[in-house]
């Protein structure tokens, strides 16, 4: 079971995903942010996040080329039994809506939605939605910031838009982010529940 969960900086994906872990009671269950997972794609992200007037084009490709690695090193494990569960922070939709917002090209990030959501069989997939501004003031009380999380809520806010359209258009649910936590992550299980009882294994086996 591949459990994608998208959203803008602050939107609660890190919490989410270690609330999704403790709640997995039927086998093996981990989180990974799929830019950071490997050696090359902390790497990349290092170039990245250390890169003044970087092209979005090249921005974008970078960010999908890490992703991409990711998927490559995850091969062995590509289909995981129904009881085992990976999380992913961001996979697809992150290169749509911050690319978008970076003003890549829509043929570029077209082609990269499409490599990526072939390169790993992800089973679902939802987006914590919060507005810019309250993820802008999560992500202030944190401090320590990369140089996405630095550029204000009016940012986020763009970012976020881009998420809900391709939210719309994929049909990916959209999940509440200001909701307590076991609110969020309670409607999370239960549509990793309703996939699991639709691949035909027992209910025995879901969250
Ligand atoms: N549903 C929520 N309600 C209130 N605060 C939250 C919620 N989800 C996350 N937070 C807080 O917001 C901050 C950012 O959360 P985090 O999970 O790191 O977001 P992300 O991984 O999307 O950047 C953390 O301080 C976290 O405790
Ligand atoms: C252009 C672009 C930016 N980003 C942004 C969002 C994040 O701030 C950062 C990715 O870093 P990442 O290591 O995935 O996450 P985070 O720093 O949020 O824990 O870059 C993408 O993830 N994908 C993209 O295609």
């Amino acid at each position: 079971m591949i459990v994608c969960v998208e959203g803008v900086n602050g939107s609660g994906k890190t919490t989410l995903a270690g609330a999704l872990l403790g709640m997995w009671t039927y086998g093996h269950a981990r989180a990974i942010d799929p830019v950071q997972h490997t050696v090359f794609g902390d790497t990349v992200r290092t170039a990245i996040m250390a890169a003044t007037g970087l092209m979005a084009d090249a921005e974008t490709l970078a960010f999908a080329s890490a992703r991409l690695h990711t998927a490559g090193m995850l091969a062995a494990t590509r289909c995981p039994p129904m009881t085992e569960l990976l999380v992913l922070e961001r996979w697809a939709g992150a290169v749509v809506a911050y690319g978008t917002v970076a003003g890549a090209s829509p043929f570029l990030l077209r082609a990269l939605e499409g490599s990526l959501a072939g390169a790993l069989p992800v089973d679902v997939t939802v987006l914590v939605d919060v507005p810019g501004d309250v993820a802008e003031a999560r992500l202030k009380r944190l401090g320590d910031r990369n140089r996405f999380e630095t550029l204000g809520g009016g940012y986020l806010e763009r970012v976020r838009r881009q998420y809900l359209a391709w939210a719309s258009i994929r049909q990916v649910p959209v999940i509440n982010g200001q909701q307590d936590m076991a609110t969020v992550a309670g409607q999370v299980a239960r549509l990793i529940s309703d996939r699991v009882a639709a691949s035909g294994h027992t209910t025995k086996e879901s969250a």
